[in-house]
């Protein structure tokens, strides 16, 4: 990361919600807009390229995630969404042909700077991943889990247990079941069991690769309503290839396009209603994807 005036590092995400009005995303937020009032920037990506070997799968990506908000990624298949989402808590390290240039910011620090602890960081950002992967070990334990790699299991581990399972909406399902296996519960459940495991440490961004994509209908609702209850307390970026979720739950929503290029990135009711791009339309309306 350089040093001059255009690296400079953004200011900290601080939980000012005192300004309303604050110009973010190159545009004044309106006084009107509830959620405007405490939008502040989590993360930040500058000039973010992303490549598989010789293969570049995203370009030059600027985007400012706002806090406490949901961010949706969409955009046709092998556009990047993913390769975006992973490369917010770094979890591309772990494929080997994959490199990242530029910064990625979070809470004013680069993650990509040499001293960032990437298993640190992925504690504050936690993800949640497409298909259901709970540990073949009891409820309780799928989520004390969490816990432990925080060193957060002292003392009180049956409360924080409870209160996560609580956050992710299954407590009232499996109070009476804490000491039998996660795997016996359905797939919405086990995604549920999933999310109260990312939320026990306490992270303040949750990443979610399209969570509901291998869920009923009914289970989806639920994970959708849950999602929109998160967002009171996390920042949510969710990848989905299902653009009326984006619609029905997201604020803010990135449309990425073939070649991992980042065409538009708005309010979500702007983008489905008035986009800027011609593109992002044709996406929008289904004319390709
Ligand atoms: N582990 C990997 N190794 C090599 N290339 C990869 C890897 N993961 C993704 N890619 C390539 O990077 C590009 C972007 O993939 P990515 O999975 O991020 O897209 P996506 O928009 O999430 O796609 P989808 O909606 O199908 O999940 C694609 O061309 C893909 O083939």
């Amino acid at each position: 990361m350089g040093t001059d005036a255009q690296h400079e590092p953004p200011q900290s995400s601080s939980s000012d919600s005192s300004d309303a009005g604050a110009q973010t995303d190159g545009r004044m937020v309106s006084e009107s807009d509830d959620r405007s009032h405490s939008e502040s920037v989590a993360l930040e990506s500058r000039d973010l390229d992303v490549y598989y070997g010789d293969d570049q799968a995203l370009r030059s990506i600027d985007m400012k995630i706002p806090e406490g908000q949901v961010t949706a990624l969409i955009g046709p298949s092998g556009c990047g969404k993913s390769t975006f989402l992973r490369s917010i808590n770094r979890m591309n390290d772990l494929i080997d042909v994959a490199r990242v240039d530029g910064d990625l910011y979070f809470q004013g620090k680069n993650v990509y700077d040499d001293d960032v602890d990437p298993v640190a960081l992925r504690r504050k950002i936690g993800m949640v991943f497409q298909k259901p992967n709970p540990f073949p070990k009891s409820i309780r334990d799928n989520v004390a889990y969490g816990l432990r790699v925080q060193g957060k299991d002292d003392g009180d581990v049956d409360e924080k247990v409870r209160t996560a399972l609580e956050r992710a909406a299954l407590l009232e399902e499996v109070e009476d079941q804490l000491d039998s296996s996660g795997l016996d519960l359905s797939g919405g459940q086990q995604q549920r069991l999933c999310i109260a495991r990312a939320i026990a440490p306490d992270p303040e961004v949750i990443l979610m690769d399209e969570p509901a994509s291998a869920l009923d209908p009914v289970a989806t609702s639920k994970i959708e309503d849950l999602i929109e209850d998160l967002s009171k307390e996390y920042t949510v970026v969710i990848v989905t290839h299902n653009m009326q979720q984006a619609a029905r739950i997201s604020d803010k929503t990135a449309v990425f396009l073939t070649g991992g290029e980042l065409v538009e990135f708005d309010d979500t009711n702007k983008i489905f209603e008035n986009p800027e791009h011609d593109r992002v339309e044709d996406y929008i309306t289904g004319k390709f994807g």
